[in-house]
């Protein structure tokens, strides 16, 4: 199969699909891996690297899309690359389609076939390529929500850990799935007090049971979120409905109640966001402030760490990618009831319910295209 490697063109994504070790394992299984010259430089993988490797190095753009039967990305496609895209091309991806209806409609139009690496499932129903990015952007978030609180950056200047003789500030983690587990270990190894709070009762009993009572869960209420909203400096955004549009859970009118410099690190705002006052950033500028509240709402995180996050994204995308090019798409969706829920569009039509019920649109389901 013909693979191509494009790079990232996301504001500060440094990230790359696939490593010099991944090109080595499908070059070996007879595919041809084209790679655009320069695509893995951000996350410390040289062009010589990915020839040794026998990968084939393209510094024309156009050519390495062209002629492409499985394109190998990190990030949603930008409009340039959902205009490259065509019919017969199986794409797969981060997409998060519930949250833009205009990139929905530009894959629609391509006729392309686009697997999401987020909607993949596995046994023990978790999110297998998404988790290895939670993980990171859980533990960047109290990096972020730190620097927000200081004053130079809009915070109210405050201290995580506080110091002997100052208390320490209070954070609330509102999903306590991988990004908020994350968030709230590293909010903890900080001498934070920390809150966590989550709609499954599951859930919060294996928070209790591995932090020991160490951090608080809380079951999600709207009040529970209103005593969040007034008491704490930090809250993180973590919750997600897989696919689906993120639920507002924090209101423009709920901001007036948060201490003045106060954050709100939103995490799910590459669903849309939970809190409504929520608008992507980019890590040129990563926040803006609303009613005295700094907001932090970069949508590709992991981006930032970009050596790190391409190891653990492609530990997990590998297996995929190799039963995608061994097989084909269809095969490899058919074989395999967890990558099936990949599948988002295929030939015009929506076939993940969630992203179709996002925008009114009717939907596939995605196993009467594989038999
Ligand atoms: N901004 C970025 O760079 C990145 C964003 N993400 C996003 O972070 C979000 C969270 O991802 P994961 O932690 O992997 O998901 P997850 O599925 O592991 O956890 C989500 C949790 O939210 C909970 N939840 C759902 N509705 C809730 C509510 N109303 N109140 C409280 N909890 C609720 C669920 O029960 C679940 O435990 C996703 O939107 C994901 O795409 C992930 C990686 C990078
Ligand atoms: C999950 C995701 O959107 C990211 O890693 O950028
Ligand atoms: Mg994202």
């Amino acid at each position: 199969m013909q693979i191509a490697v494009p790079k990232e063109i996301k504001n500060h994504e440094y990230r790359v699909a696939l490593t010099p070790t991944g090109a080595r394992e499908l070059v070996g299984r007879g595919h041809t891996v084209t790679v655009q010259a320069g695509a893995g430089e951000g996350a410390g993988f040289s062009d010589a690297a990915y020839e040794a490797a026998g990968a084939r190095l393209e510094a024309d753009v156009a050519r390495v899309w062209e002629g492409a039967e499985l394109i190998l990305k990190v990030k949603e496609p930008q409009a340039e690359e959902v205009a490259r895209l065509t019919a017969g091309q199986t794409l797969f991806t981060y997409l998060h389609l519930a949250a833009e209806e205009s990139l929905t409609r530009g894959l629609m139009e391509s006729g392309a076939t686009c697997i999401a690496y987020e909607t993949i499932t596995d046994r023990q129903g978790g999110l297998p390529l998404l988790a290895p990015m939670s993980t990171v952007a859980g533990r960047m978030a109290i990096q972020a929500g730190a620097h927000s609180l200081e004053k130079a950056q809009g915070g109210a200047g405050v201290l995580l850990p506080g110091v002997p003789g100052v208390a320490p500030a209070r954070v609330a983690v509102i999903g306590g799935g991988v990004v908020g587990e994350n968030a709230a270990r590293m909010a903890l190894g900080l001498g934070a007090e920390v809150t966590v709070l989550d709609k499954s009762i599951p859930r919060l009993e294996t928070l209790d049971d591995r932090y020991q009572g160490r951090m608080k869960t809380v079951f999600s209420t709207a009040d529970a979120i209103d005593e969040a909203v007034r008491e704490c400096d930090l809250i993180v955004g973590a919750v997600l409905i897989p696919g689906a549009a993120a639920p507002k859970l924090i209101t423009r009118e709920m901001l007036a109640e948060m201490k003045p410099g106060s954050v709100l690190v939103d995490v799910a705002i590459d669903q849309g966001g939970c809190f409504e006052t929520s608008r992507a950033t980019t890590h040129t500028d990563p926040t803006y402030i609303v009613d005295g509240v700094v907001h932090y709402c970069v949508a590709n995180m992991p981006g930032a760490v970009a050596r790190t996050s391409t190891q653990a994204l492609t530990n997990a995308t590998l297996p995929f990618v190799i039963a995608l090019a061994d097989k084909g798409w269809q095969q490899a969706l058919a074989d395999d009831p967890h990558f099936l829920p990949g599948l988002n569009v295929h030939d015009g039509r929506v076939t993940y319910q969630a992203v179709a019920d996002a925008f009114g649109l009717e939907s596939v389901d995605p196993a009467s295209l594989v038999k």
